[in-house]
């Protein structure tokens, strides 16, 4: 059973479904966790049942596991068929899963730019497509359209993330379709963000990168220290409770300054002898 919520009031989200990739690891798990205290019913979906049943032992009867991989258009369309027929209906989609791996851009060949952007950017895209056809647009009791949230995950720095081309390309593509969807979809009551998420320290990133990298990563954000999952966490929950109503084509980037400089201020380039920033001296 998830543990009480530490920001938000229990039950706030209490009768709210909520369709979440990605859910059987590090950040989705923890946004599950935190979804399903607040009173949500949360289906998460994978590729591996494994970590998906190990979320679902930790969070309880209001949730459930479901295998399928996001980037093919018949198991997305069963998803959300499966997910409807057993919920009734879907409030919220969280577009979590995604990934990368981590290669100089010259060495990327063409299929494994398009494993990266058919997962991260085609795999959004199929999710968001089907669960607004299936569930957000058509229309409810009142005769009209139920409408719903779309939140995905992307990627900061925006300036682009060396060695991550594919992946730089895709989040953008996904910021963007939030941003265009946000206007075209206004009308069906449905609201689309995205969480720009700087370094987390989940499981996955601090075992599958270059161990230096891992090592250097805290010391790129400016308040020096990696995110925690349950920060990502709150901030889902924040958008998906009536809290988040008035975001909708948002970018809301959550990464301890890193979108605005990698490394701690003042740099050791920009010091005086005794450690402290530079600055001019006054004219006259
Ligand atoms: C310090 C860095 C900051 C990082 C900031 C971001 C952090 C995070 O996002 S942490 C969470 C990361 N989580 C994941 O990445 C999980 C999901 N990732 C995956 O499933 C894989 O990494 C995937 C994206 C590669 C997809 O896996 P899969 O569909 O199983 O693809 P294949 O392994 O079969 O590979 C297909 C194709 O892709 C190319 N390729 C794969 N790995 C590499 C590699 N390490 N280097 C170069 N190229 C790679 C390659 O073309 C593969 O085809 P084949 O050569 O025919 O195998
Ligand atoms: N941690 C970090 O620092 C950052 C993470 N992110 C992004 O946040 C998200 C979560 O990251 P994190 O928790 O760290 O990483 P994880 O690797 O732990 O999470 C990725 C999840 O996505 C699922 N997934 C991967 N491919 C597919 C697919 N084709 N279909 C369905 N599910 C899939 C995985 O499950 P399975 O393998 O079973 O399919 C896994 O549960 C990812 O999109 C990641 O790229 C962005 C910026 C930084």
């Amino acid at each position: 059973m998830s543990a009480p919520s530490r920001i938000f009031a229990p039950g706030v989200l209490e009768g709210q479904v909520i369709l979440l990739s990605g859910g059987g690891s590090g950040l989705g798990r923890a946004a599950t966790l935190e979804l399903v205290a607040l009173g949500a019913h949360v289906a998460i979906c994978g590729r591996r049942i494994e970590p998906l049943e190990e979320t679902v032992a930790l969070a309880g009867a209001r949730c459930s596991a479901h295998v399928c991989d996001i980037r093919e258009e018949q198991q997305v369309d069963a998803l959300v068929d499966d997910v409807l027929a057993r919920y009734g209906r879907i409030d919220t989609l969280v577009n979590n899963a995604g990934g990368q791996f981590l290669a100089p851009a010259e060495e990327i060949t063409p299929k494994g730019f398009r494993t990266v952007t058919r997962l991260n950017l085609d795999g959004t895209w199929l999710m968001t497509h089907a669960v607004a056809t299936k569930a957000f647009i058509p229309a409810g009791d009142d005769g009209r359209p139920r409408g719903g949230k779309v939140i995905s995950t992307t990627l900061s720095p925006h300036n682009g993330l060396a060695g991550m081309v594919h992946s730089s390309a895709a989040r953008a593509g996904v910021e963007n379709m939030m941003r265009e969807l946000s206007i075209e979809w206004a009308r069906f009551g449905i609201k689309l963000n995205a969480i720009a998420a700087g370094q987390f320290g989940t499981d996955v990133f601090m075992t599958k990168y270059p161990r230096e990298m891992v090592a250097a990563a805290a010391g790129q954000v400016p308040i020096q220290r990696l995110g925690r999952p349950e920060e990502f966490a709150w901030l889902v929950a924040y958008l998906a409770s009536p809290g988040g109503d008035f975001f909708s084509g948002s970018v809301l980037t959550i990464d301890g300054a890193r979108d605005n400089h990698a490394g701690p201020w003042p740099p050791a380039v920009h010091v005086d002898d005794a450690g402290d920033p530079l600055r001019e001296s006054r004219r006259g």
